[in-house]
């Protein structure tokens, strides 16, 4: 058995390796992650005005009205009632995005299948608001999905924010369905973000991973946008 430490290093390797590997693509696809409130949205906004980025934002949109229903609001109001579906749809429209075909040389999405299983449903059935039942045809069709569709994605951006610092952002964005989200809320995401993307404890990185320290306020984070557009446009050929 691999330690935790080891698999950290060797997995530090293979990002590095890979982000600084000769191997290239003429086309990559990469996944933006984060809490919510970690500015995730604001990162695409940055990669927005370049000529070869495509940029997927979350379809939260489609989320709001599914046929006149607001689904989001409905799973913030009532996560025991209305998680499977909400879930299914985002499961839906995420995998939706995975498939669209690339216009550009790089395909940015917010948020991704992965983190929506990951973190979202992973957190839903940890904190008792999703049935067993539920949990497992979730996870059936996230499987299906994964195993029978290119969903790969070739980098992942994690923007590392404390639960806090989102807090605060969430405060300032002021979305009306997430006013109600309480602090052991975003601490739990965090948790699972931090399970998966860094110590990989039950779900495996589906691509390298380039950390960004996302507390710094936005003057400093620019320069880390900076940084981070070198590596990602580094890995194109
Ligand atoms: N580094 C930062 N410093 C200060 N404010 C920020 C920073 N990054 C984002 N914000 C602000 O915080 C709020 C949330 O940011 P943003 O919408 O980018 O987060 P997000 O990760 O996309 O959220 P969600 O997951 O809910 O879509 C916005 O009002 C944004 O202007
Ligand atoms: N339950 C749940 N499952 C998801 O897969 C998911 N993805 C995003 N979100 C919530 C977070 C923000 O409020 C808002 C925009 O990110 O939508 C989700 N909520």
């Amino acid at each position: 058995m691999i330690g935790i430490q080891q698999l950290n290093l060797e997995n530090r390797e293979r990002c590095r390796a890979v982000l600084d590997g000769p191997q290239t693509k003429d086309s990559i696809t990469v996944a933006v992650e984060g809490n919510i409130g970690s500015g995730k949205s604001t990162f695409l906004q940055y990669f927005k005005k370049f000529p070869e980025v495509e940029v997927l934002p979350e379809p939260v949109n489609k989320w709001k009205d599914v046929q006149g229903f607001n689904t989001l609001d409905l799973m913030y109001k009532d996560a025991s009632r209305w998680s499977l579906a909400f879930q299914s749809y985002v499961q839906l429209t995420m995998a939706e995005g995975h498939k669209k075909s690339k216009s550009k040389s790089v395909k940015m999405m917010e948020r991704s299948l992965y983190s929506a299983r990951n973190c979202f449903v992973e957190n839903l059935y940890k904190g008792g608001l999703m049935p067993e039942v539920d949990y497992a045809i979730l996870s059936e069709f996230y499987g299906w999905i994964t195993t029978n569709e290119d969903t790969n994605v070739d980098l992942i951006v994690y923007l590392r924010a404390d639960p806090e610092v989102c807090q605060s952002r969430i405060r300032l964005r002021n979305r009306q369905e997430e006013q109600g989200v309480p602090m052991e809320y975003l601490k739990s995401l965090h948790a699972l973000h931090e399970d998966w993307l860094i110590d990989e404890n039950k779900f495996k990185l589906p691509a390298p991973l380039l950390v960004i320290d996302a507390n710094s306020d936005i003057s400093q984070l620019y320069t880390k946008f900076e940084e981070a557009k070198e590596q990602i446009f580094a890995k194109l050929s």
